[in-house]
């Protein structure tokens, strides 16, 4: 027992993994082996499917085959969706995902089987059923009415139109693709760390799964996307912007969608991409003021504390105005984020050994009751 204790397990190695790294001297985010910022630029949210899943990207046949299996998963059963009907009104959003994700494990009759091809194929049952779950939660809340997928449009173009009603146009499409991409997969965040521990038992992947919902919610993590879009609309306009985070730091509050435990002073390339996809949706919308005002807060945190925006910072904007419910924002990350945790699933069951730390105890000693 004299490995030094870090709080927080900052800089510790916990797993090996073939899946992805965050090279932050290069400032590339390495995903089975390319580089995530070029994979946005040039592939499809399907093809970080295959990637993540198969190991490599898919040719055309594979693309394709790739989606028909998808679209084959879609669905969800009845008694899933009267769980889902049946939640408080209150519910979160990311509870509400939590309960739907844990509730369908039942009703796979591979939940059991931990081989490699029962994880593959439950992880495409996952990937078909996620992005129903968040739309119809939203929906079910609203009291509207269910939506269906759209079996025509792209696995991305789906999930957009299911969640806002409208087609969107080319520019929206890849917006959102490009978002999922870059959500997709980040090596070791607190919630794929808690998704590997709990795989690390043989438990099983929708179990992981669900503990990882728990783990996003969370404003430290994916929560803060919610967070921040919350606090731009609280802003208004460009010139509330300054003094609005000056307030917030005056007050020592964080401020949502800056820093992060690895990057922490140097710029998330992710955020750099979502921050020109808002450029290019701003100009398109006549919605300038909201990047403008992105813009700002950007500068004012790099002057006041030397912190740079991370990926919820402009994925955030970008949301809101492809006509996404705020309360959304978060359970889209997660469904976004499922190929990298069902990834790291299949790969803690193939490689796995137990996690089970220890602790430095710092109580008291030699009571009797
Ligand atoms: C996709 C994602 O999940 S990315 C993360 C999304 N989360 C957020 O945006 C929430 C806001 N950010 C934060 O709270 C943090 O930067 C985290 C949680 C992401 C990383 O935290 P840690 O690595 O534990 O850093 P820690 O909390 O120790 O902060 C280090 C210092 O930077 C400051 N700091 C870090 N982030 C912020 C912030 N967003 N606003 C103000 N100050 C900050 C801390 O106050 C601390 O200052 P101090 O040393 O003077 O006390
Ligand atoms: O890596 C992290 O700790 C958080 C993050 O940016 C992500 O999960 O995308």
């Amino acid at each position: 027992m004299n490995s030094p204790f870090q709080p927080g397990l900052e800089n510790v190695i916990a797993s090996e993994t073939a899946i992805s790294y965050l090279d932050v001297e290069n400032e590339e985010i390495v995903l089975r082996g390319y580089d995530l910022i070029e994979l946005a630029n040039k592939v499809t949210y399907v093809d970080i499917i295959a990637l993540m899943l198969d190991g490599s990207l898919p040719a055309e046949e594979q693309r394709t085959a790739l989606e028909l299996k998808l679209k084959s998963e879609e669905g969800l059963p009845q008694r899933v969706i009267s769980i889902m009907q049946s939640l408080p009104e209150q519910t979160h959003f990311m509870d509400a995902l939590r309960t739907g994700i844990s509730s369908i494990a039942s009703f796979d009759e591979e939940l059991e089987d931990r081989s490699p091809e029962a994880n593959y194929r439950k992880s495409i049952r996952l990937l078909a059923k996620v992005p129903q779950i968040v739309a119809n939660s939203y929906h079910s809340a609203m009291n509207r009415p269910l939506v269906e997928p759209q079996k025509e449009l792209s696995y991305s173009a789906n999930f957009l139109h299911m969640i806002t009603g409208k087609s969107a146009t080319a520019l929206e499409q890849k917006a959102f693709d490009q978002s999922l991409i870059v959500y997709s997969e980040h090596e070791m965040p607190n919630s794929t760390f808690a998704a590997r521990v709990i795989a690390s038992t043989q438990a099983d992947i929708y179990g992981a799964l669900t503990g990882a919902v728990a783990s996003l919610k969370g404003t430290l993590h994916g929560g803060a996307n919610e967070a921040v879009m919350k606090m731009l609309l609280e802003a208004g306009t460009e010139d509330n912007m300054e003094p609005l985070i000056l307030g917030k730091l005056a007050r020592k509050e964080r401020i949502m969608g800056f820093g992060h435990r690895v990057y922490m002073k140097k710029p998330d390339p992710r955020a750099m991409l979502m921050k020109e996809a808002l450029r290019e949706l701003a100009a398109a919308k006549d919605e300038d003021r909201l990047y403008q005002m992105c813009v700002i807060g950007e500068e004012v945190m790099k002057r006041e504390k030397g912190l740079y925006p991370n990926l919820d910072y402009y994925a955030a904007p970008v949301y809101y105005l492809l006509g996404i419910p705020i309360d959304l924002f978060t359970p889209v990350f997660l469904a976004a984020r499922t190929v990298g945790i069902c990834a790291h699933v299949i790969e803690q069951h193939q490689h796995n050994r137990l996690f089970r730390p220890r602790v430095l105890y710092n109580g008291p000693r030699g009571l009797h009751p």
